[in-house]
């Protein structure tokens, strides 16, 4: 051994017994030259056992590429609070953070490699506990954005125009693909307006059958029908507050009437009864369909959509704000995590391109779920390494269907070519304005004078929806 290296082990050996770290030295030839009691602690090697052994024959899973003292030594390479997670000859886990240099004498000759460590494998319990609660604090306290995460523009936006809307408490119609993220709005919305102390009160008008939308709309009272009780309709339900109507589209076109009427009047009866109930309820609706998709389809009656549509909000799809997938995928991971044990801390990046190449029909909803399935099927790690999008025979076929042009529209076999050609326009032209912001957009696209299209769309008689009467 170096004469100044064992020198300076015997003058400061006392020292690094008692600075409380992990303290090893190794000499020129790569051998334990020094390894104190913490060490011993850490890697369950007796000073005896590790002094004078060749580094890696102590640490055969290491080599002079991973063995960060015999980079030290041999490249004269320095590492400062470098984390480390490994397994210790005896298999137990073991985080630490350590500082690592070469010893070098006067002349720059490089005589051994010095590694000082911190034992992290009590701490980092500790650290992830702190982590978790930090989430959860911050998830708690977003802002009041009801857990929407996005560092997308136009959602950012989107909020924005929500929360205004939300002080104006106006009526508001919600629309875009299922699992956007739209009942989330909508209780933003209820939160940050005027109401946010009163109900809010869910109604998903897809999930009733057709006989019972007057009752749970409006109540009952008892014997209006076989079996019929004293009940309180949701209208009731959410007075002094907001009811949202979730996939308005489903509603049948009769009870929309006597919504509108009760929403015009502010009174109402139950089914059975004369008696005029009197509320004040602020209605948000969504729809997975877009408001001129609903006219032109005659989902809606066009006074109940004006009524609504005092505000209008647009959720994109996910696969149009691709800077969120990254962003929610974490989010869910850290989330489920907690929940399955499986503390995955990265996504590999084959999995996140696949899933930034995906189209996400279900939007978040499903993003959400295929990471949890992927959770709980993973093998545990660091690192989510695969994907559970679909089954491979639906996902094959799925990817044809992406590959494959836009389906041409149905043919008709109907009617003569004029007439034929005129359906065509028609489904044209409502394709394209439910894609525009307004006319002029349209008028634009379509390469048409703005009076052109205006005369067109009178023709066919397809009504505005006030979103693109601008
Ligand atoms: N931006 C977001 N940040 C975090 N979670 C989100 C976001 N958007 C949606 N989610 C989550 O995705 C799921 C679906 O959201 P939500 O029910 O609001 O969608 P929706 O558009 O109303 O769906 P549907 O049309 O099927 O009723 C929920 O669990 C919701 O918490």
């Amino acid at each position: 051994m170096d004469a100044d290296l064992s020198q300076g082990i015997a003058l400061f050996g006392d020292f690094f017994d008692a600075i409380g770290l992990s303290v090893a030295i190794i000499d020129q030839d790569g051998r334990y030259a020094y390894y104190n009691q913490e060490c011993s602690q850490l890697d369950e090697y007796t000073a005896e056992q590790a002094l004078g052994a060749y580094l890696l024959e102590l640490y055969p899973e290491l080599d002079e590429n991973s063995s960060t003292l015999l980079q030290a030594l041999r490249q004269g390479r320095s590492y400062r609070n470098h984390y480390q997670r490994y397994r210790n000859p005896r298999g137990k886990a073991v985080h630490q953070v350590h500082t690592t240099l070469p010893l070098k004498r006067a002349d720059g000759r490089i005589v051994g490699a010095v590694e000082l460590s911190r034992d992290l494998t009590v701490v980092s319990p500790l650290h992830q506990a702190l982590v978790d609660l930090q989430q959860n604090v911050e998830e708690e306290a977003d802002g009041g954005l009801m857990g929407i995460i996005t560092d997308d523009a136009a959602m950012k936006q989107l909020i924005h125009q929500a929360r205004r809307l939300a002080r104006a408490d106006v009526q508001v119609l919600i629309h875009g693909e299922t699992g956007t993220g739209k009942e989330l709005f909508a209780r933003l919305l209820h939160q940050e307006g005027p109401r946010a102390e009163r109900p809010f009160v869910v109604l998903n008008c897809a999930a009733l059958p057709e006989p019972l939308f007057e009752s749970t709309l409006f109540g009952t009272v008892r014997g209006a029908f076989t079996g019929a009780e004293d009940r309180r309709g949701v209208l009731e339900s959410a007075h002094g507050g907001t009811l949202f109507l979730d996939e308005i589209n489903s509603l049948p076109l009769s009870i929309q009437g006597k919504l509108l009427r009760a929403l015009q009047e502010g009174t109402f009866s139950r089914v059975g009864s004369g008696a005029e109930v009197r509320v004040d309820v602020r209605v948000v609706a969504a729809s997975n369909e877009s408001p001129q998709r609903m006219l032109d389809e005659r989902k809606i009656r066009p006074d109940l959509l004006y009524r609504l549509n005092v505000g209008c909000l647009a959720v994109p799809p996910l696969r149009e704000r691709l800077r969120d997938i990254p962003l929610l995928a974490q989010s869910f991971l850290r989330k489920h995590g907690k929940v399955t044990g499986h503390r995955v801390q990265r996504i590999s990046h084959a999995v996140m391109e696949r899933m930034l190449r995906y189209h996400w029909p279900g939007n978040v909803r499903m993003l959400e779920n295929v990471l949890l399935r992927s959770l709980i099927l993973c093998e545990g790690g660091d690192e989510l390494d695969f994907l559970l999008l679909e089954e491979e025979g639906e996902a094959a076929e799925r990817r044809a269907e992406e590959r494959r042009p836009p389906a041409p529209p149905p043919p008709d076999a109907e009617g003569t070519l004029e007439q034929r050609m005129a359906r065509y326009e028609r489904r044209l032209l409502v394709d394209c304005l439910e894609g525009c912001a307004n006319l002029t957009e349209a008028a634009r696209r379509l390469g048409l004078p703005r009076a052109t299209l205006q005369y067109k769309l009178k023709k066919h008689g397809i009504q505005l929806a006030r979103t693109v009467l601008g």
